[in-house]
């Protein structure tokens, strides 16, 4: 028996369901069903605590294996620091499939994954949130003004991110196309916490964003790819071992900028909601007296959307004083995290002044993860989804779009439901 399975019960062993701590059974239903109230609920069970006044360390069974869940800032620092952790054999199928895509950046541990990151952080720079917002900011002040009745501002924003992305990257794609692609972008991150029908589609929608992509990557290469827009720099991107990547995961990481990218429609909304629901919020981004990073910095720690991180140590650690064994889940819970009211008092209260003043540290604020971008698995995408947050609350501030959709988001769907229905030509 390995020291992973060392707290299990051996499955053959007929009195070992007797012999079970309380509440060891497998959660990962629990996690697809209760969403981002999952670990809220299992601090709840008094017996999974391991440490923490407040359950900050829980152990529970996870995809067949021994979890331990933590969170908070050292939990987070613990999370990012620890060198025997590893993520390429702690993601889901369920994730990988549908999100990230395999041979996917996200998956790679080490020097490989070192040097495949400075793909990812050279190319999301200042230029890249310069050029995106710069076309966003049109197509928005083209667009919204039109706007009469009631419509859908999640679809609406995924289109103009998906034009302003695919313009950015050097990505073909004809004004009849952007609906259909937007959809299919948007479906590969809707699927993540299902294994229902919006996993089939999300898969659906990866099979045929991925030959379109991998079209285009080929066309490059035969071409010479010319050119220093950010599809030729995939396209000719040497992986550490000096060879070129091969097509298929081109194509993956293409779509691992893109895709994100479109998924900050997502935060948008939430945007929306967060106006409609605190109309001095939007009054003083309207004056200037709202800070629009103190705003966007509120919308991603408040509103839920990447819920855990998982890895695995590749030897015996220990956090808090709890042994975690190898081969084991270490599981940061990022949502908690966010929520942490050490860190955020009132946690659950929307308030952008709180980040006047405040220098956010690489483990406090974490909804796209912790640490460093250059040297960690941290999102390389933080600037540019901040980009396009001010870029679009102080506009959607002035818009006098109301939400006519449900203002709470349901924590049990992972992710919150995409759409948005607004009606305009309201009055600030
Ligand atoms: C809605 C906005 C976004 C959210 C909530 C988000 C969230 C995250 C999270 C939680 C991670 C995992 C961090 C970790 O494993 O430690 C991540 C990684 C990543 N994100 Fe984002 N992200 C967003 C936008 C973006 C954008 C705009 C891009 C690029 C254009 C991007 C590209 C990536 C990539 C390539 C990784 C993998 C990094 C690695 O494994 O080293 N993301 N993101």
């Amino acid at each position: 028996m390995t020291s992973a399975e060392a707290t299990a019960p051996a499955a053959t062993d007929p009195g070992a369901a007797a012999r079970r701590p309380a509440g060891w059974h497998e959660r990962a239903p629990a996690l697809l069903r209760d969403g981002y109230s999952f670990v809220a609920r299992l601090r709840g069970e008094d017996q999974l605590r391991l440490a923490g006044a407040d359950g900050d360390v829980l152990r529970i069974r996870l995809m067949g294996r021994t979890a331990t869940v933590i969170r908070g800032e050292d939990a987070a620092r613990f999370f990012y620091t620890e060198p025997s952790l590893r993520r390429g054999n702690a993601l889901p199928e369920l994730v990988v499939g549908s999100l990230f895509g395999h041979g996917a950046v996200h998956t790679l541990d080490g020097p490989a994954h070192q040097h495949r990151k400075t793909l990812f952080t050279t190319l999301t720079g200042a230029a890249a949130s310069g050029q995106v917002c710069s076309r966003l900011a049109r197509l928005w002040d083209e667009r919204a003004p039109r706007w009469t009745g009631e419509l859908d501002l999640f679809t609406e924003t995924s289109r103009m991110l998906t034009e302003a992305g695919t313009a950015w990257l050097g990505l073909e794609l004809a004004p009849e196309q952007v609906g259909r692609r937007a959809r299919d972008l948007v479906a590969m991150v809707d699927g993540f916490g299902s294994v229902g029908a919006r996993q089939l589609r999300a898969r659906t929608a990866r099979a045929r964003s991925h030959s379109w992509v991998a079209g285009q990557l080929r066309r490059r290469r035969a071409e010479g790819t010319g050119g220093d827009d950010p599809l030729a720099v995939v396209a000719s991107f040497r992986d550490a071992d000096g060879e070129l990547l091969p097509l298929r995961v081109a194509a993956v990481e293409t779509l691992n900028l893109l895709r994100p990218l479109v998924a900050v429609s997502w935060l948008v909304a939430m945007s929306a909601r967060a106006l409609e629901s605190f109309p001095a919020v939007r009054r003083g981004l309207v004056a200037g007296s709202v800070d629009p990073l103190g705003f966007a910095q509120e919308v991603r720690r408040v509103y839920p959307f990447a819920p855990l991180l998982a890895a695995r140590p590749t030897q015996d650690v220990s956090w808090q004083g709890v042994l975690i064994p190898a081969g084991s889940f270490v599981v940061l819970d990022l949502w908690g995290t966010d929520h942490d009211p050490r860190l955020w008092p009132d946690p659950d209260v929307f308030d952008p002044g709180r980040f006047a003043g405040r220098v956010v540290s690489p483990y406090d604020l974490v909804p796209q993860g912790g640490g460093s971008a250059e040297t960690g698995h941290r999102c390389p995408g933080e600037d540019l989804t901040l980009a396009v947050l001010m870029t679009l609350a102080p506009r959607l501030a002035a818009s006098g779009l109301q939400v006519v959709s449900p203002l709470a988001v349901p924590l049990t769907r992972m992710p919150p439901e995409p759409s948005l229905t607004v009606r305009a030509g309201g009055s600030v």
